[in-house]
C-alpha cells in the first residue's frame, strides 16, 4: 500500500515529446517550470501524469512519444519510503508498469501511489464539456476516498455491457434479461450511493473555497443528478424503461447518465461565466477534491497546473496560489516567466518554491534568489 502523504522526489524522463533525457531531483513542495512557448514545460507535467496514470492528459500516446522513437519511459521516486515507479509506453500500444521494481498488470494499482489533479486547458470540459467529464471528475474523488467504490464501479461496467448486449439480441423481456437487470440494479444503486455521499461532502468545501477565490460570484451552486428519477429505486427505473431499452438496444437510465450541474444564480455556469470566472470555478472544483481527500486522511494529491496565469488577472492568480499553498500539497506548475508565479506565490511560503527554467527540451534548476533569468 502507498504511504498517505507522498511526494515526488526524483524524476527521469526519456523520449517524452521534446524531452529526450531529463533527470531531476531538486523538487520542493512547489515546483515552477518557466520558459518560452514550445520549450517543453507542459511535457514535463505530461511526463509526471504518465508516471501517475500511465497515460497522457492531452493527445494519444503516439503523439507523446518523441518523433522517431518507439517508446517513452518515465521513472520516479516517492518520499517518504523511496518507493520507485516506472512507466513505459510504446507507439505499438505496449504498457509496462513497475512499482518498487516489480511489474504490475493494472493501472488501478498504480494510480493510488501518486494521486494527480490536473488543471489545464482541457479542465474547462468540467463546465463546457459533456457529462462524462463531470462523472470522471466525481469518480476520481470517490475512488480516492472510498476503497469499496472501484469494485462496484467495475461490477456496474460489466453489468451494463452484458445487459446492453442482451437488449440488442432479444426482442422481448426474458428471464436472462431480468437476471442482468437485477444485477445491474444492485451495483448501480451501490455506485450511486457512494457518489452521492461523496458529493455531499464535496459541496460545502467547494462553496467555501469559491467564497475565497471569487467572493463576487454570488449564487454559485452544484446539483448532483444520479441518472434516474429520484422517486424510484434503480430496479424500478430499469423495469420501467425496459420497453424503450429493448426498442433501442441500450440501457437508458442509471449512473452512466449521472451529472453535476454547475449553476450561477440559477443559470448554467458554462453559458454565463466569463472565461476567467470559469477557470476559477474549475480551480475551485479541483481544490475542493484535494482538500476533501486530505481531510479524510487519504493524504495529499499532487497538483499539475499548466499555465496558471492564462485567463486570470494577477489578483485571482495570487488567490489560487494562496489556496494551493495552504493545502500543503506538492504542486508542479508552469508559466512563461519566472515572476508570473514567483511574484504572486505567498511570501510566507516562498521557501517551498523551486524554480526550473525550460528551454529547447532542457530543464535547469534555478536558485530562487537568482535574478539572472528573466525575473
Ligand atoms: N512527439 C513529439 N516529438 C518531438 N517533439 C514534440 C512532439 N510533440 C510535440 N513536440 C514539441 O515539443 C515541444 C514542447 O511542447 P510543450 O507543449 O511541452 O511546450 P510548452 O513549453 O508547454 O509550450 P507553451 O508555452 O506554448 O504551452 C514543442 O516544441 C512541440 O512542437
Amino acid at each position: 500500500m502507498p504511504a498517505a502523504n507522498t511526494s515526488l522526489s526524483r524524476l527521469q524522463i526519456n523520449q517524452v515529446r521534446n524531452l529526450k533525457g531529463i533527470r531531476l531531483d531538486q523538487f520542493q513542495r512547489v515546483n515552477v517550470f518557466f520558459g518560452h512557448n514550445g520549450s517543453g514545460k507542459t511535457s514535463v507535467l505530461e511526463a509526471i501524469h504518465l508516471l501517475g496514470m500511465a497515460r497522457s492528459f492531452r493527445g494519444s500516446i503516439k503523439s507523446l512519444v518523441s518523433h522517431g522513437e518507439e517508446s517513452c519511459t518515465v521513472f520516479g521516486a516517492l518520499r517518504p519510503g523511496n518507493t520507485t515507479l516506472g512507466v513505459q509506453r510504446s507507439v505499438s500500444g505496449e504498457v509496462r508498469i513497475k512499482i518498487a521494481g516489480t511489474p504490475v498488470r493494472t493501472v488501478a494499482e498504480l494510480v493510488e501511489y501518486l494521486p494527480l489533479q490536473v488543471i489545464n486547458a482541457n479542465s474547462f470540459d468540467l463546465l463546457m464539456g459533456a457529462p462524462g467529464a463531470r462523472r470522471r471528475y466525481l469518480d476520481w474523488g470517490v475512488f480516492h476516498v472510498e476503497h469499496r467504490f472501484f469494485d462496484q464501479w467495475q461490477r456496474f461496467q460489466r453489468g451494463i455491457k452484458q445487459r446492453n448486449m442482451l437488449l440488442r439480441r432479444v426482442k422481448m423481456a426474458s428471464e436472462e434479461l431480468s437476471v442482468w437487470t437485477r444485477e445491474l440494479a444492485q451495483s448501480g444503486e451501490a455506485l450511486s450511493q457512494y457518489r452521492e455521499a461523496y458529493f455531499r461532502l464535496l459541496l460545502p468545501r467547494f462553496i467555501a473555497i469559491m467564497a475565497r477565490l471569487a467572493p463576487s460570484l454570488q449564487g454559485l451552486e452544484l446539483r448532483y443528478r444520479r441518472g434516474w428519477d429520484k422517486q424510484l429505486s434503480y430496479q424500478e427505473a430499469l423495469v420501467n424503461s425496459t420497453d424503450s431499452d429493448l426498442e433501442q438496444g441500450y440501457t437508458h437510465v442509471g449512473p452512466q447518465r449521472a451529472d453535476i450541474r454547475v449553476l450561477t444564480d440559477g443559470h448554467s455556469a458554462a453559458d454565463t461565466l466569463s472565461r476567467g470566472q470559469q477557470k476559477l470555478v474549475v480551480c475551485g472544483l479541483k481544490l475542493a477534491q484535494g482538500q476533501l481527500m486530505s481531510e479524510m486522511g487519504k493524504g495529499h494529491c499532487t497538483y499539475l497546473v499548466d499555465d496558471l496565469p492564462s485567463e486570470l488577472d494577477r489578483e485571482h492568480c495570487g488567490l489560487v496560489c494562496e489556496l494551493l499553498a495552504s493545502m500543503q500539497a506538492q504542486v508542479f506548475i508552469t508559466c512563461v516567466q519566472q515572476r508570473d508565479i514567483g511574484d504572486v506565490w505567498p511570501d510566507h511560503d516562498q521557501p517551498a518554491l523551486a524554480m526550473f527554467h525550460v528551454e529547447h527540451g532542457e530543464v535547469t534548476p534555478v536558485q530562487t534568489g537568482d535574478s539572472a533569468i528573466d525575473k
